[in-house]
């Protein structure tokens, strides 16, 4: 960020959250190169975590309770299966790999102040403290953190698409949202390009991508959703079936009249893509599982696309809210894209549904 940005609302929670995820960012990726079999659980609800996951978040909450001290975080993960004694082989991993980030160089942009360089290695009990400040229950009022440190570790075990995603809510408001997406090629129209990139957004200060490893001094590129037609359109969805319902999409891209085929991208990348211009429609309607959807799936995502220009709401067109607590609330999907075709794409998930309940009658 340039020197005259410091007199900009949330500069300091902007410098800080970016280079927060950096770090993650770096950590995660070497995570994946090195990562074995024993260092991944199961977590109750089937999904996996892996050393990378309790690591970054133990990385970030450790950088916030430093520099933000009196802000709770709701992040995913919690350290409950790093304290008992079959978690201590996963335990000393993750202090290592937590302790190789923090006590990395400091980098342009950083401050030894908040905590970073050689001489600031943690114990472990302060590290699975730090985890453990992402036990907050979230809610209505105040400043509040919320943390996915791995968004899509499916995606992260494939060496695909993942995203380290950090946003701050004010009263329920998101007013700043970082995504690191290691995995992405810097330049949305060539696959080939290098690859790793940090998105931001600040309310009111439109949205950013910047260059993984020169996230302070390299190019800084605004970006906007452009204007789009049913032939350029394109949908934005997920790669695993049972995270939204594809066949949904399909009968709502038919009556939209999109003709390209769908992008599937793990994580909030997603969003990030859809900022830049590289997809229409975020669409991801529910399964039918039961499954509620969590404030920091969507959190910093949905900033992103407001401050491109673009819209989110839920599958009715209803706005998200993040005031409820640590999930989303009642799961109606959520739709994300360009001013110009929002209100098109509720009114065909509307005709698409309505057709489904007739189907379901007769
Ligand atoms: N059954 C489910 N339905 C919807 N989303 C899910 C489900 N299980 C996990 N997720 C979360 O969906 C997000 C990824 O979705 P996608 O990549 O399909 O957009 C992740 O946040 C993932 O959690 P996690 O953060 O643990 O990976
Ligand atoms: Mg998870
Ligand atoms: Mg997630
Ligand atoms: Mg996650």
């Amino acid at each position: 960020m340039a020197a005259n940005d410091s007199a900009r609302l949330y500069a300091a929670e902007t410098q800080v959250a970016i280079a927060a995820v950096r770090r993650a960012c770096v950590l995660t990726a070497s995570v994946f190169n090195k990562l074995v079999k024993q260092e991944t659980l199961t977590k109750d609800d089937k999904s996996p975590v892996t050393v990378g996951d309790f690591s970054a978040q133990a990385v970030i909450n450790t950088i916030l309770g430093r520099t933000f001290p009196d802000d709770p975080i709701v992040g995913e993960e919690d350290a409950a299966d790093l304290r008992v004694d079959s978690g201590k082989a996963l335990r000393d991993r993750i202090v290592q790999l937590a302790n190789e980030t923090l006590t990395a160089e400091l980098r342009p942009g950083e401050k030894e102040e908040w905590g970073l360089g050689p001489n600031h290695a943690r114990t472990a009990d302060q590290l699975l403290d730090a985890i453990d400040r992402g036990n907050y229950d979230g809610g209505p009022t105040g400043r509040i953190w919320t943390l996915d440190p791995i968004d899509g570790t499916k995606g992260f075990l494939r060496g695909e698409q993942y995203a380290v995603c950090l946003a701050l809510l004010v009263d329920a408001r998101v007013e700043l949202g970082v995504i690191g997406c290691p995995n992405l090629p810097v330049t949305a129209s060539n696959p080939f390009s290098t690859r790793g990139c940090i998105f931001f957004a600040v309310r009111g200060q439109g949205a950013y991508q910047l260059p993984l490893d020169n996230a302070f001094g390299g190019e800084r590129t605004k970006l906007a959703i452009p204007s789009s037609t049913p032939e350029t359109l394109n949908f934005l969805e997920s790669v695993e079936k049972a995270h939204s319902k594809l066949s949904f999409n399909e009968r709502v891209g038919e009556i939209l009249g999109v003709t390209r085929a769908p992008t599937r991208m793990d994580s909030q990348a997603k969003y990030c893509a859809l900022a830049r211009g590289d997809g229409g429609v975020y669409l991801r309607m529910p399964v039918g599982s039961g499954y509620k959807e969590k404030i920091w799936d969507h959190a910093a995502g949905s900033i992103l696309i407001e401050e491109a220009g673009g819209v989110i709401s839920d599958g009715r067109g209803e706005p998200l809210d993040f005031g409820l607590g640590r999930l989303l609330g009642e799961n109606y999907g959520i739709v994300a894209s360009g001013k110009d075709v929002h209100e098109k794409v509720i009114a065909a998930i509307k005709q698409a549904k309505a057709e489904e309940e007739a189907q379901s009658r007769s």
